[in-house]
């Protein structure tokens, strides 16, 4: 019979308990016991959850505090030696501090590096690596889980990221990270034993950095770690996700490992190659249902598709979800406000296990009623969706293909532009600016939620979101800063307040995906067509302009991120449907510069992390994904300042691109790498304006003049003075208020005392 597995299920709760409790804690509103009681309760939930939905080997370990790179790290007593103290602390407060920082004695001990999860909208903390690091087993979450869930009397696998993946993302200052394998190897060694020891058989070991083009030495260091790592006295199932394994698969069929999960859904063609290489009697672990999207699986394909797989591996044959549905939204029975006919073409975490056991027990010929009203359903959203009117407008498809070269570029060079804009805008050196979200208060987001209930008018709520716009422009003129923002409080996310206003785009009410630590998403979904039916900024940006005689930068989120960030229809080439949302924004821009806005910013943040897995594909991404940017502001005259801002990149293997979006000025996240990230800018000869983040914005600890004033210097001396803008990492509105009037201010006064050092005359 086909094992039926999970990879890993949304930790966050059902209801963002996890988000709520964590950060009550933060408060001191929640003791630790009580913290750990309600991280108790999510597992048992969710174990519930995939036991009754028929899931027949159980994850255990795929719960993490704040990050599951984090907690690995904390597992091997990975600890920066800033980190390290005497102050007696508990794991949990331990790893706290590493996620958030933290400032005692007046020294700033910063948090770890924080980035994305490979190709998605998640983000892990990076972990510290010394030379001289060691790797014992020093706290363990995931041998007190396997105790937990013991009592559920459902066979359990542990669950990790493997070792080489750990390596892989991990930071080095100096030498060669691979000399590190044999130490973290036995730490392996150590926790496995552990597992063993407590009756576990199966381990799933994720090593998702299976599906990048690695160097020879990875992949070497790979098979050598998986031949050392099978003496262990668990069964392996290696597991790769987010990509393919085809240019490996063979070669890994020679390991001494138990199984290896391939996703399907990204890389299908691996099935025919595992029917070549793979034994029959290792498991082959298959991933059918897309746990990267909401749409309903075609379940009628995955079983005829999987019919020759189970003739070959029949018991060794296991099907799951193509990777861990933590990037997937929890429950759509929620959602109440989703028309019948969208609603019926979705699936959410919850949901993809029923249709992931109904395609298994199809496939083993053992299904019931309920297995049958799964695929009938299937069947009818899968003809619906096709055959559906809503999903096509012929005016966009028309006006996306009558485009000519002309409508992606500006009216003249950045020389020339840059030029007028000095005129225009007369700015000071090194101006100061902010990313354009200003703190999210609870009050904000309690008259949202008013809004919504029906308990709030809309004309009260447009009220106090212009009481907050003026609070917001009074404090940054008090504050001195050059170029002013609106504060963004009308919107509850970048992405997601785009969603109502687009057509071909809806919002769930209770969509949450964890994006990092506490802090979560309902990324929109991308159904149809995008176009805009009106202006969609101009009135708050018009607004913020019409209180200050500063300039205010309008602020629109880019079509990468809006893509990148969003669920998207599976009918329509991705870049296709940028396209689509570039056109909508760039009428956007259009409407801001003839309501008096001089600067926009359009963001871009998600841009690298659309990067494909495999290098090989990054030419055709980025010659598409720079176009759609640019058709976004090309539309602008040349008096417009067009700003674009990046934070979680690095740049790098990507700085051509993004010179050639040519936007005038590019905000990026760099005080975390203290500068670092500049590199790629002084190698390239970056020419145009850019302004490197002076403080970490996902911290609370306001930053001290000195570090702001080292940062500046040392960006300084990258990149010539006259093109340097001063202005945090990113956004803050996840701070609060205290915090950031006191960072802006450091930062507008340091920003004054640099500008006056560098326009004396050298001697
Ligand atoms: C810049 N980043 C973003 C990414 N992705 C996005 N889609 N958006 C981003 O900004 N990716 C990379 C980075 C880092 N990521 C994030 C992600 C999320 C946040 C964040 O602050 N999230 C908030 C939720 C924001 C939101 O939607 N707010 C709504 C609803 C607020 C709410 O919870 N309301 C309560 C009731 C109100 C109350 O009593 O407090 C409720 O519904 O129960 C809104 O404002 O209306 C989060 O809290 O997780 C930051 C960076
Ligand atoms: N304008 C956005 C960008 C975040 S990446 C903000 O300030 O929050
Ligand atoms: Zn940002």
């Amino acid at each position: 019979m086909t094992t039926l597995h999970n990879l890993g299920y949304p930790r966050i709760g059902d209801d963002r308990q996890l988000k709520r409790a964590i950060e009550s804690y933060w408060k001191e509103q929640l003791s630790e016991t009580q913290l750990l009681e309600v991280g108790k309760q999510i597992r048992q939930q969710n174990w519930q959850i995939q036991k009754d939905a028929g899931i027949e080997l159980l994850p255990v370990g795929d719960f993490a505090w704040y990050d599951h790179i984090l907690q690995l790290a904390l597992t091997f007593n990975v600890i920066p030696e800033r980190h390290r103290h005497s102050e007696p602390t508990t794991p949990l407060q331990q790893l706290f501090e590493m996620a958030r920082g933290a400032s005692r004695c007046c020294t700033n001990h910063a948090a770890l590096e924080m980035t994305k999860w490979f190709d998605t909208n998640y983000h892990y903390l990076v972990p510290e690596l010394s030379a001289e690091q060691t790797f014992t087993l020093q706290y363990s979450p995931l041998l007190e889980q396997i105790d937990e869930a013991k009592g559920l009397n459902v066979p359990i696998k542990a669950v990790l990221i493997g070792p080489l993946t750990f390596l892989y993302l991990g930071r080095l200052a100096n030498g060669d990270k691979l000399n590190l394998l044999p130490a973290l190897l036995a730490g392996y060694r150590q926790l496995f034993d552990a597992i063993a020891a407590k009756g576990v058989e199966w381990v799933q070991i994720d090593e998702p950095i299976l599906t990048l083009e690695l160097s020879e030495p990875w992949q070497e260091a790979l098979a050598s770690a998986y031949q050392h790592l099978a003496k262990s006295p668990v069964k392996l199932l290696l597991t790769s996700y987010f990509g393919d394994v085809t240019l490996s698969l063979e070669q890994i069929a020679t390991w001494p490992i138990d199984g290896i999960h391939l996703d399907l859904v990204r890389g299908f063609e691996q099935l025919n190659q595992a029917l070549q290489v793979w034994p029959k009697n290792k498991v082959l672990s298959c991933g059918v249902v897309d746990g990267r999207n909401v749409w309903r699986a075609d379940m009628k394909k995955w079983i005829s598709q999987l019919q020759p797989a189970q003739k070959k591996w029949g018991d060794q044959l296991w099907l799951a979800p193509s990777c861990s549905l933590l990037h997937c939204p929890v429950n759509i029975e929620r959602e109440e406000h989703l028309d019948s006919e969208l609603r019926s073409w979705l699936s959410f975490a919850k949901q993809k296990l029923s249709e992931l056991v109904a395609i298994g027990h199809y496939v083993d010929g053992r299904a019931d009623h309920c297995d049958s009203h799964w695929l009938a359903q299937s069947q009818q959203v899968v003809e619906a969706r096709v055959q559906s009117p809503r999903v096509i407008n012929s005016v966009i498809r028309k006006r996306v293909v009558s485009l000519t070269e002309s409508a992606f570029t500006r009216q003249h060079s950045y020389a020339i532009r840059q030029k007028v804009q000095k005129e225009a805008l007369n700015l000071p050196l090194l101006p100061t600016t902010t990313i354009g979200s200003f703190p999210q208060t609870r009050a904000i987001r309690q008259q949202r939620t008013a809004l919504r209930q029906g308990q709030l008018s809309q004309a009260d709520y447009d009220t106090f979101i212009a009481s907050q716009i003026d609070e917001v422009i009074t404090c940054q003129e008090q504050l001195g800063l050059d170029v002013l923002v609106h504060g963004e409080p009308e919107r509850n996310d970048m992405v997601e307040y785009f969603a109502p206003l687009l057509n071909g785009v809806a919002q769930t009410q209770y969509g949450w995906v964890q994006s990092y630590g506490t802090r979560c998403v309902k990324p929109p979904i991308i159904f149809g067509d995008v176009s805009r039916p009106a202006p969609m900024t101009v009135r708050w940006s018009q607004y913020a302009q019409s209180r200050t005689t500063k300039p205010v930068k309008g602020m629109l989120t880019g079509p990468q991120t809006i893509l990148g960030w969003s669920f998207v229809r599976s009918d329509l080439p991705r870049a296709d449907v940028a396209d689509q949302i570039a056109l909508a924004l760039r009428d956007e821009v259009s409407d801001l510069e003839q309501a008096g806005i001089h600067l926009i910013q359009i963001d871009e943040p998600a841009l690298r992390e659309g990067l494909p897995l495999r290098r090989s594909q990054w030419p055709e991404y980025l010659h598409r994904a720079v176009r759609s940017f640019r058709l976004t502001a090309s539309v602008a005259q040349d008096t417009t300042q067009i700003h674009t801002h990046m934070c979680y990149s690095e740049f790098n293997d990507i700085i051509a691109s993004i010179a050639d979006m040519d936007a005038d000025v590019i905000t990026i996240e760099t005080s975390r790498s203290a500068m670092k990230l500049l590199d790629a800018f002084e190698l390239f000869d970056y020419p145009n304006e850019i302004g490197p983040g002076v403080y970490d914005i996902h911290s609370p600890v306001v930053p001290q003049p000195q570090w702001i004033e080292k940062l500046l210097t040392l960006a300084s001396k990258k990149i010539p003075v006259e093109r340097l803008w001063v202005n945090p990492d990113c956004g803050l509105k996840t701070r609060d208020w205290p915090e950031t009037l006191a960072s802006l201010q450091v930062m507008v006064d340091v920003a004054r005392k640099l500008r006056k050092e560098f326009q004396q005359p050298a001697h």
